[in-house]
C-alpha cells in the first residue's frame, strides 16, 4: 500500500467539503478527472450508497470506471441536458480563477462538461494555487492529422502572446504518444509564464488542428481549497 502524503490528505479534505457546502439531493453533476476528483467521486460513493439520490455524467473514460467501481450510475451526457454543478480539479489555478487543466489528458471532455453546467466549482490542494500561470506545462489537444503544422502555429501563438523562447513536445507514455479519450494528440507547452491567459486561450482555439486547450479562464465559479495543515476553505469568483 502506498502511504498516503500530506497532499492526499488535503485533496480529500477539498472532496469532502465540496460535498458539504455544495452537492444537493436531486442533482445533475458533472465529475471531474485526475486524483483530487477521483477522491471526490469515492467520496460521494459513500453519500450515494446512503441515499443521496443524483444523476452524473462524467469528464474521461478512466472517471467512468472510478464512479461504476463506488456505485455512482452514470448517464450519457447526451441525454443529461443542463447540469446543475461541475466539480473538477486544476494543475495550476490562480487568484482569478484561471485554470490551466488537462495534466491527465481530459482537457476537451473537462471544458465541454463544464460549458454544459450552471456552475463549476475547482477543488484543489493548496499547493495548485498560484500567482502566475505557466509553470505547469499547458497542454493544447490536436487532432493526429499534420499535427506538426498545427504545433509550429501553437509556438507562433504562444510567441505572439508574449511567451518567449517557449518548448512544446507531444506527450509521450511508455515510448508511445499519448491518444486522449477523443482519440487526439497532446501538444504540452513549457511556457514558464502566462500573462493574458484569456487571449491566449481565444488565439490558441483559433489555429486549425487545435481542438482545445488547457487555458480555462471563465469556468470556475469557485473553489474549495484543502491546505496541508489540516484545514479546508471555500472561495468563489466575485460576480
Ligand atoms: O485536468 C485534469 C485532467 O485532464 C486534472 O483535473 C488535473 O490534471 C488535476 O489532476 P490532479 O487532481 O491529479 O492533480
Amino acid at each position: 500500500m502506498m502511504q498516503e502524503t500530506e497532499q492526499d490528505r488535503a485533496k480529500k479534505l477539498a472532496g469532502r467539503k465540496v460535498i458539504e457546502e455544495f452537492v444537493r439531493d436531486g442533482m445533475k453533476l458533472g465529475l471531474g478527472s485526475g486524483t483530487t476528483s477521483h477522491f471526490f467521486v469515492r467520496e460521494l460513493g459513500k453519500h450515494v450508497a446512503d441515499g443521496l439520490t443524483l444523476t452524473c455524467t462524467t469528464t474521461s473514460r478512466f472517471t467512468n470506471d472510478v464512479a461504476r467501481e463506488v456505485g455512482i450510475e452514470l448517464t450519457d451526457p447526451n441525454e443529461i441536458g443542463e447540469l446543475d454543478l461541475t466539480i473538477d480539479g486544476p494543475d495550476e489555478i490562480d487568484r482569478e480563477f484561471n485554470m490551466i487543466k488537462g495534466g491527465g489528458a481530459c482537457l476537451l471532455w473537462e471544458k465541454i462538461i463544464a460549458h454544459a453546467s450552471k456552475q463549476m466549482i475547482t477543488i484543489c490542494d493548496e499547493t495548485k494555487i498560484v500567482d502566475h500561470l505557466g509553470a505547469f506545462p499547458l497542454p493544447v489537444e490536436v487532432v493526429q492529422f499534420a499535427w506538426k503544422q498545427s504545433d509550429r502555429l501553437i509556438k507562433n501563438a504562444l510567441q505572439d502572446h508574449g511567451v518567449a523562447a517557449v518548448e512544446t513536445t507531444r506527450r509521450m507514455r511508455d515510448d508511445k504518444p499519448v491518444v486522449t479519450d477523443s482519440g487526439n494528440f497532446i501538444i504540452d507547452c513549457h511556457c514558464r509564464r502566462i500573462d493574458d491567459a484569456g487571449r491566449l486561450e481565444a488565439a490558441l482555439n483559433a489555429i486549425p488542428g487545435v481542438v482545445e486547450n488547457g487555458l480555462f479562464t471563465r469556468e470556475s465559479d469557485g473553489m474549495v481549497v484543502g491546505c496541508l495543515d489540516g484545514t479546508a476553505y471555500v472561495s468563489r469568483r466575485d460576480s
